[in-house]
């Protein structure tokens, strides 16, 4: 996985024994699962409004942003939940493997 995204979810995880008011997070936490959807819900509107942005100006510069955000929140609810993102890479991981990309590749690679 992710350099990046391990170490995140290292820090997100030790977040849930901050005080509410020494960090983002651990405010997120303590205000609660709802707090936390409510932020990934928002950003995924914000995501969108930015593709559309992207999509008619070709800067995409805050699409990058936004994405940043939405990943950022959805990691906080999964770690809410008890969750690792490398669950969700996991899952990618068994899609993609079912979809026969890996076969593929390797076929490619031998000849
Ligand atoms: N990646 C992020 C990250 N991305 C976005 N954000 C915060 O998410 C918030 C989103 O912006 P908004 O304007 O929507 O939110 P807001 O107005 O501040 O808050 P609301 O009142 O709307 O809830 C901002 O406060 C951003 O700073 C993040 N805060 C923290 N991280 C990472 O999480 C780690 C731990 O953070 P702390 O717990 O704050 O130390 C940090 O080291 C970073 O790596």
């Amino acid at each position: 996985m992710s350099n990046t995204l391990n170490q995140l979810a290292e820090v997100l995880e030790a977040r849930k024994n901050a005080a509410p008011d020494s960090s983002y997070v651990a405010s997120l936490y303590h205000k609660g699962l709802n707090k936390i959807l409510e932020k990934v819900g928002e950003e995924s509107v914000e995501t969108i409004i930015a593709a559309k942005d992207a999509a008619a100006s070709g800067d995409c510069s805050d699409l990058i942003h936004e994405t940043a955000d939405l990943w950022f929140h959805s990691m906080v609810m999964l770690a809410a939940l008890g969750q690792h993102p490398q669950a969700v890479l996991d899952e990618l991981e068994r899609r993609f493997g079912l979809s026969g990309h890996v076969e593929k590749a390797a076929r490619s690679a031998s000849n």
